[in-house]
């Protein structure tokens, strides 16, 4: 491992398809959730992709979200006015997190504190953007997250 560049989180957690699977087994347990299956009822065929893309961009990967899907503008009007609730947020991390033990995602302390620190942020500005009223930017650049304070340790 380079000394002065650890690797993306993309490439830590297996790239593009680590994504794909992780957001397949998400999207497999929604229509079984009292809380998200409502909300989800009426998502595109391919929504779980594009959200995999979002993510993958998001953690270090290519910026495919923004070449072929529309980018953080896109995104951010699919939450609009949807009025995400609290427990319904919450139960998005805890399934996310389900997936992600399930499909085999690294489970290293460093990997983990970095990948819910986002899923964290990310769907409370999901929830705060969903409600009736709420005025966010239109226009931003999609995050790309880092490791934060702690970067996989190297003696
Ligand atoms: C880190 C948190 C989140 C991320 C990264 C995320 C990402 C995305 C993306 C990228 C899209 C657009 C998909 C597309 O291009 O087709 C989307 C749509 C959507 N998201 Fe989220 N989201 C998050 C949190 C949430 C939460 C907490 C909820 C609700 C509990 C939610 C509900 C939805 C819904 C209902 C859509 C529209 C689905 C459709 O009609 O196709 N999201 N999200």
């Amino acid at each position: 491992m380079d000394k002065q560049q650890p690797p993306t989180l993309y490439d830590w957690a297996g790239g593009t398809e680590a994504f794909m699977a992780l957001c397949a087994a998400f999207y497999r347990k929604v229509p079984h959730d009292d809380l998200l299956a409502p909300v989800f009822a009426h998502m595109h065929p391919r929504h779980a992709e594009h959200v995999a893309t979002w993510l993958a961009e998001v953690f270090g990967g290519p910026a495919t979200y923004t070449a072929e899907h529309g980018g953080y503008p896109y995104m951010l009007s699919q939450h609009l006015n949807k009025g995400i609730t609290e427990p319904q947020r919450r139960r998005w991390v805890n399934l996310m997190l389900d997936a992600a033990d399930e499909v085999g995602l690294p489970g290293d302390p460093e990997f983990r504190a970095a990948f819910v620190s986002y899923l964290e942020w990310g769907t409370r500005l999901a929830r705060d953007n969903s409600q009736p009223g709420a005025d966010p930017p239109r226009e931003a650049p999609v995050p790309r997250w880092g490791w934060g304070v702690a970067p996989p340790y190297q003696p």
